[in-house]
């Protein structure tokens, strides 16, 4: 069993727990339920700087990146470097994040907030919804056909955003017919932990030109972004990078002013 096939497992055991402790009714009475989310997908196409900075404090593939910080702080931090989307890590065991770290970063910023999870069931979903997120990932190497166009739909009827994470042709053209605003190619591998920016590059062109495109894992400078921009990637998913730093906005707010000025200079 590969790490994914793990997480996976573990994820089904969680939902059917989770299912058995909280109803549905309860999630659709939480005050954020109510909530007008906010377009990242908008985000993106508008001029704003294209970074989704993610909070992340351990990883499979890295352990322990950063214990130290408040995700309030972190939220604020990205928030004020002029992200345009901030993504939340809910998965515990293998990330060390929680639904409390989704609300908090909630309750602190207006930034649309992606909800960082492998998600399996609707019962997630409404999850996200119920605890302030704008964002749903959908990872396409989990996922048959049918679950990613259900679980598509069913995050469209609550107004949520869907990112749909392919690694691969085969995971890409599975993807294609989900009404989804953007797909995301993962640059890193999450069977192998390999991490390549060429697989952004390389998928590019295949992805029809309605859809958003983001690239993500491994972006380290912001010349990888430049590269990217010429591949037609709009949103850049940056984790480690930002979070292994001991102050994630100050890293933010750095990279975003060394991108600002790249482009000025290639103007
Ligand atoms: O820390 P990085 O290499 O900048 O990567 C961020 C993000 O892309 C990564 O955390 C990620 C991409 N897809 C995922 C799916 C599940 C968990 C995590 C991820």
């Amino acid at each position: 069993m590969n790490i994914l096939d793990k997480i996976i497992a573990d994820k089904y055991r969680e939902v059917e727990l989770k299912k058995s402790l909280i109803p549905v009714s309860q999630l659709e009475s939480s005050k954020l339920f109510e909530r007008d989310t906010v377009s990242l997908a908008a985000n993106l196409k508008s001029s704003s700087s294209g970074i989704i900075a993610e909070h992340k404090r351990r990883s499979p593939s890295k352990a322990v990146i950063n214990q130290n910080l408040n995700v309030q702080d972190v939220a604020v931090g990205y928030e004020n470097a002029g992200v345009s989307g901030i993504s939340v890590l809910t998965d515990c065991k293998y990330f060390g994040g929680s639904l409390d770290d989704l609300v908090y970063a909630r309750a602190s910023v207006k930034t649309p907030i992606l909800r960082k999870e492998f998600i399996i069931d609707e019962y997630q979903i409404l999850e996200a919804k119920a605890y302030g997120a704008d964002v749903i990932l959908l990872i396409a190497a989990v996922l048959d056909k049918n679950q990613l166009n259900r679980l598509a739909d069913f995050a469209k009827k609550l107004k949520l955003d869907v990112l749909l994470e392919v690694h691969d042709l085969q995971e890409l053209e599975k993807s294609l017919d989900a009404k989804v605003d953007m797909i995301g190619v993962n640059n890193r591998n999450l069977k192998t932990f390999e991490v390549d920016i060429a697989n952004s590059k390389n998928l590019a062109s295949k992805i029809p030109d309605h859809f958003i495109k983001v690239s993500e894992s491994g972006i380290s400078n912001t010349i990888a972004i430049s590269e990217l921009k010429e591949y037609g990637y709009k949103g850049f998913l940056v984790g480690e990078n930002f979070m292994k730093t001991t102050d994630p906005g100050k890293a933010a707010t750095d990279f975003i002013f060394e991108l600002e000025t790249q482009f000025k200079k290639s103007v």
